[in-house]
């Protein structure tokens, strides 16, 4: 295909995704239908499509509509490559019409020129304060891709070597032990030898941080409740951690025996009927569900869909889990509440709720990183259960 046949393409997929399908659906659906198309090809759609909803109002502002075409004519416009695209030549879009006049961004209400719901810069401001619309400049490119070393299995040194023999480039990320940025060819990640034999996984820094910051020493009982996939479970268990996992829907947990294994790691999963005899626990890990706000450069779909009405039933759930996550600490334990989000509403103000309803705990420390060059958003509380 030809670089203007897949912003063609991409304008297709985005079409669907406005009209409702999410863009693993649209993307998927567009790959069956033109089974002639390469992984190159698929890939570079694909990074159009992520490209164009992270910036969907402003390219959509500049492209002159908020269709699919809109929006990829003003990426074109930012990329300075209309005329080469939108060249109606082969299969390229047809050239720009009377109508799709380019506006300037310097016009646009404040919402639109940083890509954000309006509702929600409210809850930007009033967690990032002064520097909001510089952190939210950096959520409208793509994310770092970033690796933990699996401490029990390697160090960092040797993954560095291992990786560069299959051509990916990796560099540690400054004052974390076991951290890799990867700099060149990251969707081979998943298919490398390290990755296949459990060397490494692919982490955040701010997650990596987090567990990090638990300073967690062998053998104490720790409960990750909710353990999704098991990215912070494997993570705690490569500390030194006696890892249970559990969630709520344990189809999730499904991968973290398999994980596990490759890692040289032992976790157990238990359902919740099963906590009550398990606990309690030296530190209960509360990964609760949350809006992702700080993770929105890599699933900008998410900031586009996402309510008002959503973000406080977020806000009910956290509260019931962090209660939960109370109940199963054993006293001189350590609970932790975490978010992948910025927002005060789910972070310092559900500490807060949590404070006033939980007798019993003392708040040791609370950690906020914003999205930035080398890692997402990310929030976490410690507490300490009161004798
Ligand atoms: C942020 S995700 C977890 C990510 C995971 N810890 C990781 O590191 O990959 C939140 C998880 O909480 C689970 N969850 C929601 N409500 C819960 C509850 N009341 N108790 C336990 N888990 C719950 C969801 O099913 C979801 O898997």
């Amino acid at each position: 295909m030809t670089p203007a046949a897949r912003v063609a393409a991409a304008i297709e997929v985005l079409d669907e995704i406005f009209d409702g399908a999410t863009p693993e659906k649209a993307l998927t659906g567009w790959g069956r239908s033109h089974r002639f198309a390469g992984s190159k090809d698929r890939a570079a759609i694909r990074d159009h499509v992520f490209q164009a909803l992270r910036c969907k109002t402003s390219y959509g502002w500049i492209g002159g509509a908020a269709s699919g075409r809109g929006v990829m004519l003003g990426a074109m416009r930012v990329a300075g490559q209309v005329n080469e695209m939108f060249s109606g030549v082969g299969h390229a879009p047809n050239e720009v019409e009377a109508g799709e006049e380019a506006r300037s961004i310097s016009d646009a209400p404040r919402w639109i020129q940083c890509d954000m719901p309006e509702w929600m810069l409210t809850h930007f401001d009033a967690a990032l304060g002064a520097q909001t619309d510089k952190i939210l400049e950096t959520l409208k490119s793509r994310a770092g891709v970033f690796l933990r070393v699996n401490a029990a299995r390697s160090t960092t040194a040797e993954v560095i070597a291992l990786l560069a023999d299959e051509n990916i480039v990796t560099v540690p990320v400054e004052g974390m032990n076991y951290a890799l940025q990867v700099v060149e060819n990251e969707r081979r990640i998943a298919l490398s030898r390290p990755y296949a034999d459990g060397l490494i996984e692919l982490q955040d820094t701010s997650s990596q941080h987090a567990i990090l910051a638990l300073n967690l020493t062998k053998s104490q009982r720790v409960l990750d409740l909710c353990a999704g996939g098991g990215g912070k479970a494997l993570a705690m268990a490569a500390q030194g951690g006696e890892v249970t996992a559990h969630d709520i829907d344990p189809n999730r947990m499904v991968d973290i025996a398999p994980r596990a294994d490759r890692a040289g790691v032992k976790i157990n999963t238990a359902q919740t009927s099963e906590l009550a005899k398990l606990q309690p626990f030296d530190v209960v890990f509360v990964d609760a569900p949350c809006s992702g706000s700080g993770t929105w450069r890599r699933n900008p779909a998410a900031k586009w869909e996402l309510t008002e009405d959503r973000l406080k039933e977020l806000t009910t759930i956290q509260d019931k889990v962090l209660l939960q996550g109370a109940q199963r600490v054993r006293t001189g334990g350590t609970l932790v509440y975490a978010t992948c989000s910025v927002f005060d509403v789910e972070n310092g103000e559900r500490v807060q709720s949590f404070m006033k309803s939980a007798c019993g705990f003392s708040l040791l420390s609370q950690t906020s990183t914003a999205p930035h060059l080398l890692g997402d958003g990310f929030y976490f509380a410690e507490f300490t259960k009161d004798a």
